[in-house]
């Protein structure tokens, strides 16, 4: 079994403990289920910020611990103040010492919207991101048939969520593009290899249908490649370990921000 597949296998248990702990009622009582969601899609568009969504994570199987105590709440307070547009919060336990209490101190700090960053393959579990406070959920093409996840993305809409689909490769963008999707990501890392390269952003991007926000995710770590990733028309970048690896998160965040205004001028 690759990592993904023992991630995935994992969660198909942890969703159906999670389905008798919590039933869908009790999650359907929480004050963020009536709320309107904030569009990622927009903000992410929004002149006056960055594109990137900056995310909080604690540790991943390819590296290991890369920030294990500090504040969900200072954190991502910091983020939206360097000038971030969106939020992705890691909510799984197992592989990313995530949970969801994290993106709900996120939520009641923040108005932005808030990606619940998770390995989703029930819909219990998009009830449970609204329930929360997400405005968005990711969908991974590596991990659903593509039927499969067209249902998902119109449950998720159905909630008023919007979707980031994550592909890795060619084959999993043409065998997964629907209108059910409202943007695409482009994971540079291989989540069964874990090597990285902005070369697959750069390869994919011309076959991305406009009507889609175009996403770069992973190995994000020089402003530079930011900037030359804007000409291939990527507007979203999604940047958890080169900030969350810094004492401060949200300040290296804004040096970044910082240097990418300056390069564009
Ligand atoms: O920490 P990085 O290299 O900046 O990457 C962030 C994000 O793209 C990464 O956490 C990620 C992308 N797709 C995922 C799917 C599941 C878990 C995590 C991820």
């Amino acid at each position: 079994m690759n990592i993904l597949e023992k991630i995935i296998a994992r969660k198909r248990e942890e969703v159906e403990e999670a389905k008798v702990l919590v039933p869908v009622k009790k999650l359907e009582q929480s004050v963020y289920f009536p709320t309107e969601t904030i569009s990622m899609k927009k903000y992410i568009q929004r002149d006056d910020k960055s594109g990137i969504i900056a995310e909080v994570k604690r540790k991943s199987p390819s590296k290991g611990i890369i920030n294990a105590f500090s504040s969900v709440e200072e954190v991502s307070i910091g983020y939206m103040q360097a000038g971030a547009s969106a939020l992705s919060v890691l909510t799984d336990v197992d592989f990313f010492g995530g949970k969801n209490e994290n993106l709900t101190i996120a939520r009641k700090f923040n108005f932005c919207p808030i990606l619940r960053k998770d390995f989703i393959i029930d819909e219990y579990q998009i009830i449970e991101a609204k329930s929360i406070g997400a405005d968005a959920i990711l969908l991974i093409a590596a991990c659903l048939e593509p039927n499969r996840l067209t249902e998902l993305a119109k449950f998720a809409h159905s909630l008023g969520l919007e979707v980031l689909m994550e592909v890795h490769n060619k084959e999993e963008l043409d065998r997964s593009l629907s209108e059910h999707l409202d943007l695409v990501g482009v994971n540079n890392r291989d989540l069964t290899t874990f090597t990285t390269s902005l070369d697959v952003s750069k390869k994919l991007a011309e076959f991305i249908p406009d009507q889609f926000v175009k996403v770069s995710e992973s190995g994000l770590n020089d402003p530079a490649a930011v900037v030359d990733l804007k000409k291939y028309g990527y507007e979203g970048f999604l940047i958890g370990e080169y900030f969350m690896k810094h004492a401060n998160p949200g300040k290296a965040c804004a040096e970044f921000v910082e240097q990418i205004q300056r390069l564009e001028k």
